[in-house]
């Protein structure tokens, strides 16, 4: 496989701007990095550094209020430029989505079950039961047997580590070959955080997926990730293998993450304030 065929997710000056009153204001800003196939890309910033906006660009999903520019290519199609029927045949099927908070993503009044059936019977044309036996199966596979009656159940009749996992068995259901976890185990303690980590870096073994896992927590990501990106006020401080990234930074400012986070695992909201106006000016193109 050459190089071209290896990269699964090429985005190239991705900038994303609000529209509000005072017109257009930049939230992301001219951002380059690619995921190659069977990697895991960290895309790792302090709370309103562009993380979520730049998620949702990739998944089709911006807010009304913003708008991108750039290109987003996946296998050769700028994602930026699809139509919404071709997005729809895409997302499943090609492109799966864990939220950080499940609870906006599942349905409040329709049973695990059938949440789980409707989108195999749609792309993947399965019957109902061999659709209901695929969703046990998923569901076997992220760590819920048939015995815990979660087929049957409500949304909100399950824990918060519940949810999350039906979410991941929903986001692999269609086999998608990219999956994008959006702070996937922030709101999780920290035992239930490592084993849906865990288990989330189980399936890409095993489903050879691509995974671009997003995260505040710098800890997380050196832990869990091949390759990282930098966001800081929108703007990419820097990018490459999380290994040299985390050994020898090329930015200043994620030097003063490093520093500033000597235990591995500490969030970067809560670290102390750095500097960060002389960073995003140096980058500012
Ligand atoms: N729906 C929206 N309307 C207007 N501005 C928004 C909206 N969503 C995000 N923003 C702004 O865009 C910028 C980037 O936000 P984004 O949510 O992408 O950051 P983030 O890194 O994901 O942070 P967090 O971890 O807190 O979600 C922020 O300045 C934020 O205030």
């Amino acid at each position: 496989m050459n190089n071209t065929e290896q990269v699964l997710l090429d985005v190239r000056g991705l900038s994303i701007d609000i529209i509000n009153e005072a017109g257009p204001q930049r939230v992301v800003h001219n951002l380059d990095f690619r995921l190659e196939r069977g990697r895991t890309l960290g895309i790792v910033g302090e709370s309103g550094s562009g993380k979520s906006m730049t998620a949702s660009a990739i998944m089709g999903i911006l807010p009304d209020v913003a708008v991108a520019d750039g290109e987003v290519f996946y296998k050769g199609n700028d994602l930026l430029q699809v139509t919404p029927a071709q997005r729809r045949k895409l997302s499943g099927p090609e492109l799966g989505f864990i939220f950080q908070e499940p609870m906006s993503a599942l349905h409040p009044t329709m049973s695990i079950g059938e949440q789980m059936v409707r989108p195999m019977r749609l792309h993947l044309g399965l019957s109902k039961s061999e659709a209901q036996s695929r969703a046990q199966e998923l569901l076997d596979l992220v760590g819920i047997p048939a015995q815990r009656g979660v087929m049957g159940s409500y949304v909100h009749q399950l824990s918060g580590g519940m949810r999350q996992r039906v979410m991941i068995a929903m986001s692999i259901s269609c086999e998608p070959a990219l999956l994008l976890a959006d702070e996937p185990t922030t709101a999780l303690d920290a035992t239930i955080q490592k084993q849906i980590l865990d288990l989330l870096m189980r399936l890409r073994d095993d489903l050879g997926l691509s995974l671009i896992l997003i995260s505040h927590d710098l800890g997380l990501v050196a832990k869990y990730t091949d390759d990282v990106v930098v966001l800081l006020d929108g703007y990419e401080m820097e990018a490459g293998t999380t290994a040299d990234v985390i050994a020898c930074p090329r930015s200043g400012y994620t030097r003063g993450l490093l520093e500033a986070a000597p235990r591995l695992g500490q969030r970067l909201d809560r670290l102390p304030v750095i500097n960060k106006s002389e960073f995003t000016k140096a980058v500012a193109k």
